[in-house]
């Protein structure tokens, strides 16, 4: 028997809500094997980020090249990476090995406020990162920064979708986390057409690792060999079901609950 193999490369969140830890959380649920790279190291818990200490750009290359050279990955993610020199040094590590299942979350500032991706580092990123991706994930705040466009309707967030693919990510899927109202639509584009994939919105403060959370789910159904839009549609009922049944942890933003979806499908 094969397992599929799923590579995160991200930053560690000692809080456990986001980063790293909620990529590993997703993969295992997803019945996928996970390893890390980890890129920086947090200092967070659910009142924000107190620092950000990057870790060596040689040290995320020495993780994945460890890994891909001897585990495998048959799906990877990327989350925050935080300076030009290492987006750079990942993005020739996942170009050296051919990977194609690579979803880019694009993450950018952390939901309390914090900075996790350079200003600087955000042309390195279009330039390096997002040719190689087959699935971006950016939420509103990121699309507007990618593709240069204000989003306020939904035909402005087609527009931000095609400016982004046009950077050389297959498949974009603008997250509607930041929506207003009771529903919110995840727009995905796949080159050619739309799909809005439309949910219940909850009314929640706990929604710390969302983005995360999702990609990772995303990149555990590519390492299952689920199409893109299959395995889109699972992460947003992975996600969908951690957000609803809280855990109310600490004493800020808290974690989502990543037993959740899996939990579901055990009583049904
Ligand atoms: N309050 C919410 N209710 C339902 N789904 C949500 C909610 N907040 C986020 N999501 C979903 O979680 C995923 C992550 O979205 P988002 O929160 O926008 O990402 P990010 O963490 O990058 O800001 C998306 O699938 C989005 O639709
Ligand atoms: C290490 C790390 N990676 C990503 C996020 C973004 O998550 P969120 O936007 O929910 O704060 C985070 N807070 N910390």
């Amino acid at each position: 028997m094969s397992i599929p193999r799923a590579l995160t490369i991200a930053g560690s969140d000692s809080g456990g809500g986001a980063g790293i830890q909620a990529d590993l959380k997703t993969f295992q649920e997803l019945d996928v094997f996970g390893m890390s790279a980890i890129t920086a190291i947090t200092v967070q818990n659910t009142l924000g980020v107190e620092k950000v200490y990057p870790l060596p750009p040689e040290a995320s290359a020495e993780q994945i090249r460890a890994v891909g050279s001897d585990i495998g990955v048959d799906a990877l993610k990327t989350g925050m990476l935080f300076n030009a020199e290492i987006i750079e040094l990942v993005a020739r590590q996942i170009a050296s090995f051919g990977w194609r299942n690579v979803v880019v979350d694009p993450v950018m500032i952390a939901k309390g406020g914090a900075s996790l991706l350079l200003t600087e580092a955000i042309q390195a990123m279009k330039e390096h990162l997002l040719p190689l991706a087959l699935i971006v994930t950016p939420n509103i705040p990121e699309a507007e920064v990618l593709s240069g466009i204000q989003i306020r309707t939904m035909e402005d967030r087609r527009e931000a979708a095609k400016r982004i693919a046009e950077h050389g990510a297959r498949t974009v899927v603008i997250k509607g986390g930041h929506d207003q109202g009771d529903r919110v639509i995840d727009l995905l584009y796949d080159g050619s057409a739309f799909t809005g994939l439309a949910g219940r919105r909850i009314e929640t403060k706990h929604t710390h690792g969302t983005g995360c959370t999702f990609s990772a789910a995303i990149a555990a159904g590519l390492a299952k060999g689920l199409t893109v839009e299959r395995a889109v549609e699972e992460a947003r009922a992975f996600i969908q079901a951690a957000i609803e049944d809280t855990l109310e942890l600490g004493r800020g933003h808290g974690p989502t609950n990543h037993w959740a979806y899996c939990r579901r499908r055990v009583q049904v």
